[in-house]
């Protein structure tokens, strides 16, 4: 498809705390942001949740994947069709769908997103660019991060006068550190960006398991613990953390981390936890190129108060939830798919060297026409 100009795009992303599905309008020609549009969430049931959780690490198509997959694009389609007509002015010209990742192994050169971009493409009528990860993978990259692109053209877009950390902390956290005195993202030293360690989702199994809730609201059981030190210390002496980036990682890579807090207290478990992801966040910016001006903060973790008090005691940096900034930090991830997939239909790269360690610039994502 020709793209002579700024276009809406619906992107979607299926995420890794396996919460729901964001979809957002971006309007866009893959390079500049004009216009941010509507977004809308759907979260998954308990029933729903539990399918993918019996699918996760599967990499081949047995029954607890097909189910997965089905109920997965059975969700896109009901969302993405009405997020198409939410507003005439916004009618997307093209979709990015992220899917559900249920395995990612990059060493192996593989990654596993679940959910059929060309039966979207059928069912909703329209151009649907997807499989985003593999061709990084099979180049030899990371697959991951993919935002990194995107977080370039938000500091364009807010104008940004110094370099700047981007922080996702979604089941998984990410960091982009951006550079804005660049012109392009694949321009070497304008962005470095890695997976920084599990996020939200230990947590979000600890309340689950103990508490029967989703996770701990606003850091509220956190606040009223105590971390305990030891665990923590074990905890970076994992070797991921010894690697330089780019790097990435599985949800499930920290597995084990719930089990060292079996025998603490619900509340001390908690803060053990949130101090965990906040560590692992300020071991990430040891890897910066330059001590960045602030850390902008996206993705549900921003909501942890506990968190945020950690991260800007343990960096001593300026650490702002996004929003005061302007941007809707729930939906950033969306708007990047929305991104990517302009970039995919044009041709332009997705990812480059500091991104994923990839070792050329790469256009990843498959294009389905209806
Ligand atoms: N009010 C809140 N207080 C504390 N934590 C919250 C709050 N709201 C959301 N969260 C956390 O944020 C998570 C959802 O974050 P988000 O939607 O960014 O993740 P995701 O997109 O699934 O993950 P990823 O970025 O890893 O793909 C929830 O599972 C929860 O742990
Ligand atoms: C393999 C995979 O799905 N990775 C996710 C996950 O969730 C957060 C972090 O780990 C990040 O690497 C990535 O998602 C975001 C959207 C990304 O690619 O930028």
């Amino acid at each position: 498809m020709k793209i002579a100009g700024p276009i809406w795009a619906l992107g979607a992303m299926s995420g890794t705390s396996l919460d729901g599905v964001d979809a957002a309008l971006l309007r866009t020609d893959g390079e500049t942001i004009t216009a941010f549009g509507e977004s809308d969430y759907r979260p998954y049931s308990p029933e729903e949740r539990a399918k993918i959780a019996a699918a996760l690490g599967q990499w081949s198509d047995g029954a607890d994947v097909a189910q997965a997959a089905e109920m997965v694009e059975t969700v896109h389609a009901a969302l993405l069709s009405r997020m198409m007509t939410v507003d005439l002015e916004q009618a997307p010209e093209i979709i990015g769908f992220h899917g559900q990742t249920l395995a990612h192994d990059p060493a192996n050169q593989r990654t596993h997103q679940t959910g059929d971009g060309a039966l979207l493409a059928e069912i909703l009528q329209r151009t649907v660019v997807w499989d985003f990860r593999t061709a990084d993978v099979q180049l030899g990259g990371q697959g991951a991060p993919l935002a990194p692109f995107f977080h370039f053209a938000c500091a364009k877009y807010l104008k940004l006068p110094a370099p700047t950390v981007f922080l996702n902390l979604g089941g998984v956290g990410n960091v982009t550190y951006v550079d804005p005195s660049y012109d392009a993202p694949q321009q070497s030293g304008a962005l470095l960006a890695f997976d920084t360690g599990p996020a939200n989702a230990p947590l979000n199994d600890l309340m689950q398991a103990r508490l029967g809730q989703a996770y701990d609201q606003n850091g509220a059981l956190a606040t009223q613990g105590t971390a305990n030190t030891e665990i923590v210390t074990a905890f970076l002496n994992h070797g991921y953390f010894h690697k330089m980036p780019p790097k990435s990682l599985d949800r499930d890579d920290f597995n084990g981390l719930s089990d060292r807090v079996a025998d603490l207290e619900d509340a001390d478990a908690a803060a053990t936890l949130a101090e965990c992801c906040a560590a692992a966040v300020a071991r990430a910016m040891e890897h910066m190129p330059k001590t960045p001006a602030q850390i902008l903060v996206c993705g549900g973790g921003r909501r942890n108060a506990h968190i945020m008090a950690r991260l800007r005691a343990l960096t001593g940096l300026r650490v702002d939830d996004i929003d005061d900034h302007g941007l809707d930090g729930d939906m950033l991830e969306a708007q990047a798919f929305a991104y990517l997939a302009v970039r995919v239909a044009r041709g332009l790269p997705t990812s480059c060297p500091s991104t994923t360690g990839v070792a050329a610039n790469v256009g990843g994502g498959t294009i389905s026409h209806p």
